[in-house]
């Protein structure tokens, strides 16, 4: 039998049934589902129809729900924004007492993003298939599992047989040679890979990610770069396991009693030697610098060190892409990235709001202080996060550099479904993933950058680099 990836032999392991290939296409597997995840948006319609099926949950012991996309931030009796949203909670909070899904809810130890609970609770382990009807679910591969954003049509079908159907994908490796220099993070290195490929550049594949770089990221890292996978348009992204994957697991919750044995199945989860990816990218870290977005689409990103391109540059619809987005931007051909002034700092969302990106931040941010007319907003990804951040002294750093560390965890402004969003016109840096026009409130701006870029750019009010401080 030929080599096979490590995304192939997950799937493969999964297959419950196949389906015949129509017109020379790929066939539709349904998978077995070993983890779903649910948050408040989205979710409702699923309900309904299980119910008006007459269908319970079939493994609700297997399904996680989450409060996370509306919640407020300041505090648990501050109003749901908007009546959507408190009715999305509402129903989620019935749907899941009514099935007897566990639920974790806002002011809860264990609540948070849904990217950033399951996986500190152990919940997310190598080979496992998991779903949620969230894009950013890619974030999850980081621990060698298949792990993709389903649709709301697909919900019903999980919860009520606890397996999904899918399209076979292709492979594509991107390999990254060298280590990344000191100030470069994982967050920079998928924003050049986005920025070459485009957004279309992984569309019906699974990345796997490997190479020198990759081996040396810790679990926090890998979760950056397979979160931001979903961005260059793959369904997931992943990371082989290896010593660091099982070093993260061993202490977290319902770790099984012979450990041993089951860190040694993890790690056969592996690439073959021989295996044949449809593609390959190849990166080379050492040569990488601080990147940041000047545009509508994470693709339309640069080096800091760059200017504001002119459309011209540009062949046909990347040139009326980038001429749309500037002028959304408000931006002008030839500006140094570096002379972008912004009125708002956002450091959170589940592409940098872990322990480490905000260990990253106060370590920028200590000793010095937000630049005045700047509002740096720091939301934890979960609340374990803030425990870990206040019992390491981070929330003081944050504190005196007069940053705004918001009590509660939530996707918060990264996508300003609560009450935390920019006002039109308003520019912000943000360790977020997505900067399409209005994501972070009506007429915002948006630039993607790392989180110690965030934390520098606080301290001047224009996008900074910490080596430029
Ligand atoms: C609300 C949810 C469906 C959405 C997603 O799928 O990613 C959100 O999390 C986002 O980041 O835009
Ligand atoms: S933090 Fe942002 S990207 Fe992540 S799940 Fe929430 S809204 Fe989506």
């Amino acid at each position: 039998m030929p080599g096979r990836t490590l995304a192939r032999k997950v799937w493969d392991e999964h297959v419950v049934r196949s389906e015949a290939a129509v017109d020379g296409g790929q066939p539709d597997d349904l998978l077995y589902v070993d983890l779903h995840l649910l948050h408040e948006v989205n979710t409702q319609f699923a309900f309904d129809d299980l119910r008006a099926a007459g269908r319970t949950v079939r493994r609700p012991e297997l399904t996680l729900a989450v409060e996370d996309h509306n919640t407020p931030t300041r505090s648990p009796a501050e109003a749901v924004h908007g009546p959507a949203g408190r009715r999305q909670l509402e129903l989620l909070r019935r749907n899941c007492a009514e099935f007897g899904i566990p639920l974790r809810r806002l002011g809860g130890a264990d609540q948070g993003i849904v990217h950033v609970v399951a996986p500190e609770q152990g919940l997310v382990r190598p080979g496992m298939v998991v779903v949620c009807c969230d894009s950013h679910t890619t974030t999850l591969g980081a621990f060698g599992a298949l792990a993709f954003g389903i649709g709301t049509a697909q919900v019903e079908h999980v919860l009520s047989t606890q397996t999904v159907p899918a399209r076979r994908l292709a492979d594509m490796a991107v390999t990254v040679q060298g280590l990344l220099p000191d100030g470069v993070e994982a967050k920079d290195l998928v924003m050049a890979l986005i920025a070459r490929i485009g957004t279309g550049g992984a569309q019906g594949h699974v990345v796997e990610y490997r190479g020198e770089a990759v081996s040396a990221m810790s679990m926090e890292a890998r979760m950056t770069l397979c979160n931001m996978s979903v961005e260059a348009g793959s369904k997931a992204g992943l990371v082989g396991p290896d010593d660091t994957t099982v070093r993260y697991l061993r202490d977290r919750p319902g770790m099984p009693a012979d450990f041993a044995a089951e860190a040694d199945r993890w790690l056969a989860f592996r690439t073959d030697e021989d295996a044949v990816f449809d593609a390959e990218v190849v990166i080379d870290a050492s040569r990488l610098t601080p990147f940041v977005s000047w545009g509508t689409n994470p693709g339309q990103s640069l080096p800091l060190s760059g200017r504001v391109p002119d459309p011209g540059e540009f062949d046909g619809e990347g040139q009326l892409a980038a001429r749309r987005a500037l002028d959304y931007m408000g931006l002008r051909p030839g500006t140094a990235l570096r002379d972008i002034e912004v009125d708002s700092v956002f450091l959170g969302s589940c592409t940098n709001g872990r322990i480490e990106d905000l260990r990253t931040a106060a370590a920028v941010l200590a000793g010095r202080k937000v630049a005045d007319g700047v509002h740096l907003m720091v939301v934890p990804g979960s609340a374990r996060v803030r425990e870990q951040a206040v019992e390491e002294g981070l929330d003081r750093v944050f504190a005196e550099a007069g940053a705004d560390f918001r009590p509660l965890a939530g996707c918060s402004m990264c996508c300003g479904l609560n009450d935390d969003r920019l006002r039109p016109g308003q520019r912000a840096a943000s360790t977020s993933n997505r900067n399409f026009e209005g994501r972070q409130g009506k007429g915002s701006r948006t630039h993607i950058v790392s989180p110690s870029v965030a934390a520098a750019t606080a301290v001047t009010g224009r996008l900074t680099a910490p080596a430029d401080l």
